[in-house]
C-alpha cells in the first residue's frame, strides 16, 4: 500500500533524537546539510536511475556511465555547485567512473608531487575537464612491489625530454581505472634513469590520447583489461592496459616536488622525503577508511530494516510470527556490524583530521608524523576494508534467500566493494607496513624518544606487561578505562612477542618474512586499539541530542566488546584477562544487543540514505518488501513473455526425446 510505513512500530521504539543522530554521523549540521540536498538531487532525476543497470552487457553498461558521468558534470557546471557539493553528488551517482580516478588520484597526484609552476600548468585543465586523468602506477608484472616496476623514464639531454618505455610484457600498465577507453592524460610511474643511472620511482604526467580524436598518441597502445568480478558493478569503469614505445615527453613533465632533473641531466633532492612520491595513497587509503563506514551502513541498513520485516516461526494462537530481528543469533551477527560502521564513521573522521595535520607539517617542512600517518593509513584501510567486505555479505546471509537476489542491492555493493581489499594496497602487504613501524617503535624503546600519538600507549610498556585486569562482574566492562587497558595490554604484548621473537633471528628480514603471519595479527590488534580508542574519544565531545550519546555509548561497547569476545584467544593467551573475565565480557554484551534492540532501525535510519542510494527492496524506507518483489520479477526480461526465446529450439525438442525415450 502506497504511504503506509511498515517499519513504524519499530520507528515508535526509538529512545534518541534520530535527527540530531544524523548530524552526528555526517560529521556536522553543514555537512548534513550538503548530503542531503545532493543525494535527493540525485535521487529525483531520472537521468540517475540505477535499477536496470544490473541487466545491462558491458557496452551499454559503459556507455550508460558514461552518460551518467558527463550529465552528472553538467549539472555540476549549472547549478555551480563547489568542490564539496560536486564531490557528494558523484558519490550520490553511486556508479564506479572515470571521474573517481581524475578528481581522486590524478589531480591529487599533481597537487601533492608537482612544483608549484606545474600545478600552475596542469590543475586548471584538469579542474575544467579539458583533460582526463589516471593513475598509472600498477604493472602486469608488479602491484604491490612499487621500487619492482619496470616501466623506464630515460633522460635524453639531447632533446631535453623524457623516453617513456615500457621494456618488457610485465611492464604493461595494468589495472588504472579510467584508462582503458577515457582518460587523455596519465600521471605514470616509471624508473627514472639518468646517465645510465638509476634514480628510483617517479611520477611523469604523460598525455595518451589526442585531445582531437581520441586516438591512441604514437607509441602508445591502450586497451581496457576486460571483464572483472560479478556482472554490472565494477564493470562501469574502464580498467586499463597501457604499453609505451619510446614515448617522448618534455623535461617539466617530470612531477618535480620531491626530486627535480636538471637541464643537464642531474637530479637535485629535495628536503621532502622521497617516500612522499608515494603521497596520493596515502591521500587515497584516508578516503577509503571514510568510504569503509559509507559501504558497510549501507549494507547493515538494508539488513536491519529486512530483519525487522522478515518473520520465521515463534507464532502462537495464529498470531505473527517472531521477527528475525529478535533472535539473539541474529543480533549478535548484525548489531556489531552496525556498531563498526559508526565505529569506522568516527575513525574515519580522526584520520581525515590526521591527514590534514601532517599536509601541514609537510608544508612547514615538518615531516615527523608521516610515518605515522603512513602507518595509520595503511593499517586503517587494511582494517576497515576487510570487515566492511566480509561485513556485506555477512548482511546478505542475513537476509536469507532474498538477499541473493540482485534487487536487494547487496550482490552488487559487495562485488562492486570487494576490490577495495585489493586496490590501493593489499590488505596484507599494508599490515605487514604497519608492524614494520611497530617493530620499530618496540626497538627504539628507552631510547630517550618516546613513542608519540596512536603508539603512545607503547611508552608505558613496563606497566602494559605486568597489568592484570581488574573486571569482577558484567557491568565493570562498561568502564571505558577497563576496556581501554585491556586492548593497549593485548597490542602491547603482541607487539612485544613479536620483536622477541625476531631478536632471536640472525638476518632481521629473514625473520620478518617467518614470523609475518603473528606480525599481521599484532598489526591488527594495534589497529583495532586505534579504532576504540577513536571511539571512545568521540564519546568526550558534546554530543547534543536526547539519548544520542546514550547510544553511541552502547554502539561502542558492542564494538569493543563484541572484539574482544571474538579475538579472545589474544585475551587470553597473553594473559591479560581470565576466562572467567572473558565469559563476564559476553555476558555483558548480550545485554547491549537488549538495549541496542528497540533502536536498531533509528540507528539505521540515521545514515539519511535514499531509497535511491540504498537501491535496495530489503532496505526501502517503509519496509513495503514483499510487494515490491512481487512487482521487480516481472520487470525481470525474462518474464517479458510467458514462452521463452529458445523454447521451440531447446526446450521442445528435448520434451519430446524424452517422450520417445518413454516409448522405447
Ligand atoms: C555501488 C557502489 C558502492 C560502494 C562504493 C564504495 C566505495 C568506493 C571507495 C573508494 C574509491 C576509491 C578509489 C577508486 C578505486 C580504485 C583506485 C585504485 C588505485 C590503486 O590501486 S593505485 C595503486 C596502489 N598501489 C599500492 O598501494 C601499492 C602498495 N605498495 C606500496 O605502497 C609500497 O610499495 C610498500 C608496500 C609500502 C613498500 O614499499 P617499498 O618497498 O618502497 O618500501 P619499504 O617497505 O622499503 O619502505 C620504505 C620506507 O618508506 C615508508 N613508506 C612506505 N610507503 C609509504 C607511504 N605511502 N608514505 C610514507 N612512507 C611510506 C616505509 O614505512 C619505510 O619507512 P622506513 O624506512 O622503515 O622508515
Ligand atoms: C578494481 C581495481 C582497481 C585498481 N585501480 C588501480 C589504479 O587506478 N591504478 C593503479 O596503478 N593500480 C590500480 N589497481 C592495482 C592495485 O593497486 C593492485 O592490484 C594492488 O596494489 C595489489 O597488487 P598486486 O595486484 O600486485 O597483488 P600481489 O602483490 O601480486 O598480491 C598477490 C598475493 O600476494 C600476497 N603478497 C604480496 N606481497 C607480499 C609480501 N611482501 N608478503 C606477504 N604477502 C604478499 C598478497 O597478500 C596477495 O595475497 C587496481 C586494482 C583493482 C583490483
Amino acid at each position: 500500500m502506497e504511504g503506509v510505513d511498515y517499519l513504524a512500530d519499530e520507528r515508535k521504539k526509538t529512545e534518541f533524537d534520530v535527527e540530531e543522530m544524523k548530524i552526528v554521523w555526517a560529521g556536522s549540521r553543514h555537512t548534513f546539510e550538503v548530503s542531503d540536498r545532493m543525494a535527493k538531487l540525485v535521487a529525483n532525476d531520472p537521468v540517475f536511475r540505477k535499477d536496470d543497470r544490473v541487466m545491462l552487457a558491458r557496452k551499454d553498461l559503459f556507455k550508460n556511465t558514461l552518460r551518467k558521468a558527463t550529465y552528472a558534470w553538467k549539472r555540476i557546471n549549472e547549478l555551480r555547485l563547489s568542490e564539496e557539493e560536486a564531490s557528494k553528488l558523484r558519490s550520490f551517482v553511486d556508479e564506479p567512473a572515470f571521474t573517481d580516478l581524475h578528481w581522486g588520484m590524478f589531480v591529487p597526484a599533481i597537487k601533492g608531487q608537482g612544483t608549484d609552476e606545474q600545478q600552475k600548468k596542469w590543475l586548471p585543465l584538469a579542474y575544467k575537464m579539458q583533460i582526463i586523468g589516471c593513475y598509472a602506477q600498477t604493472e602486469l608484472g608488479h602491484g604491490s612491489n612499487v621500487q619492482g616496476l619496470e616501466t623506464t623514464a630515460t633522460f635524453d639531454p639531447q632533446t631535453d625530454e623524457f623516453v617513456i618505455h615500457s621494456p618488457t610484457l610485465t611492464s604493461s600498465k595494468w589495472w588504472p581505472g579510467g584508462l582503458g577507453k577515457v582518460s587523455t592524460h596519465g600521471v605514470v610511474y616509471a624508473r627514472l634513469i639518468l646517465d645510465g643511472q638509476e634514480h628510483g620511482i617517479h611520477g611523469f604526467i604523460v598525455q595518451l590520447r589526442s585531445l582531437e580524436d581520441h586516438r591512441p598518441l604514437p607509441g602508445i597502445t591502450v586497451a581496457d583489461i576486460g571483464m572483472k568480478f560479478g556482472s554490472g558493478a565494477y564493470n562501469t569503469m574502464d580498467n586499463g592496459l597501457l604499453r609505451f614505445d619510446h614515448v617522448r615527453i618534455p623535461r617539466d613533465q617530470m612531477l618535480m616536488r620531491v626530486s627535480q632533473v636538471t637541464r643537464d641531466g642531474k637530479i637535485v633532492q629535495s628536503d621532502v622525503p622521497r617516500q612522499l612520491v608515494y603521497g596520493t595513497m596515502v591521500y587515497v587509503r584516508q578516503t577509503i577508511v571514510q568510504d569503509a563506514s559509507i559501504a558497510l551502513s549501507r549494507a547493515v541498513c538494508i539488513a536491519t530494516r529486512y530483519s525487522a520485516v522478515r518473520r520465521q516461526f515463534g507464532s502462537s494462537n495464529g498470531g505473527p510470527e517472531t521477527q528475525v530481528i529478535d533472535y539473539k543469533t541474529q543480533q549478535s551477527r548484525l548489531f556489531p556490524l552496525l556498531a563498526s560502521a559508526y565505529a569506522f564513521r568516527f575513525v574515519g573522521e580522526w584520520l581525515k583530521w590526521l591527514y590534514t595535520d601532517v599536509t601541514q607539517r609537510l608544508q612547514a617542512n615538518d615531516f615527523s608524523t608521516l610515518p605515522e600517518a603512513h602507518a595509520c593509513t595503511a593499517g586503517l584501510k587494511s582494517l576497515t576494508t576487510s570487515v566492511t567486505a566480509d561485513g556485506i555479505e555477512e548482511s546478505r546471509k542475513l537476509c536469507g534467500g532474498h538477499g541473493y537476489l540482485a534487487s536487494s542491492g547487496l550482490p552488487e555493493l559487495f562485488a562492486v566493494y570487494v576490490p577495495a581489499c585489493t586496490y590501493e594496497g593489499d590488505n596484507t602487504v599494508l599490515m605487514l607496513q604497519v608492524a614494520r613501524f611497530l617493530m620499530k617503535t618496540v626497538s627504539q624503546l628507552g631510547s630517550g624518544k618516546p613513542p608519540v600519538g596512536t603508539i603512545s600507549y607503547m611508552g608505558r610498556i613496563e606497566q602494559l606487561m605486568q597489568c592484570r585486569c581488574a573486571v569482577k562482574k558484567a557491568g565493570d566492562w562498561l568502564n571505558p578505562n577497563a576496556v581501554l587497558e585491556a586492548f593497549e595490554a593485548r597490542a602491547a604484548r603482541m607487539s612485544v612477542s613479536c620483536a622477541q621473537k625476531l631478536s632471536k633471528f640472525s638476518n632481521p628480514e629473514e625473520g620478518f618474512a617467518e614470523l609475518s603471519a603473528d606480525l599481521v595479527e599484532a598489526a591488527v590488534a594495534h589497529c583495532q586499539l586505534i579504532v576504540v580508542s577513536k571511539f571512545f574519544e568521540k564519546l568526550q565531545q558534546d554530543i547534543p541530542g536526547k539519548g544520542v550519546k546514550r547510544q553511541l555509548e552502547v554502539l561502542c561497547g558492542v564494538y569493543s566488546l563484541h572484539l574482544l569476545h571474538k579475538h579472545q584467544g589474544d585475551f587470553l593467551a597473553t594473559s591479560y584477562i581470565t576466562p572467567k573475565q572473558a565469559s563476564l565480557a559476553n555476558d555483558q554484551l548480550r545485554e547491549l544487543y537488549s538495549q541496542v534492540r528497540p533502536n536498531a532501525i533509528a540507528l539505521v535510519d540515521a545514515f539519511n540514505y535514499t531509497d535511491h542510494y540504498l537501491g535496495s527492496i530489503l532496505g526501502c524506507y517503509d519496509g513495503n518488501v514483499y510487494p515490491k518483489l512481487y512487482e521487480a520479477a516481472w520487470r525481470d526480461p525474462l518474464n517479458d513473455s510467458v514462452i521463452p526465446d529458445g523454447y521451440e529450439q531447446y526446450i521442445r525438442p528435448l520434451l519430446k526425446q524424452q517422450l520417445r525415450v518413454a516409448k522405447l
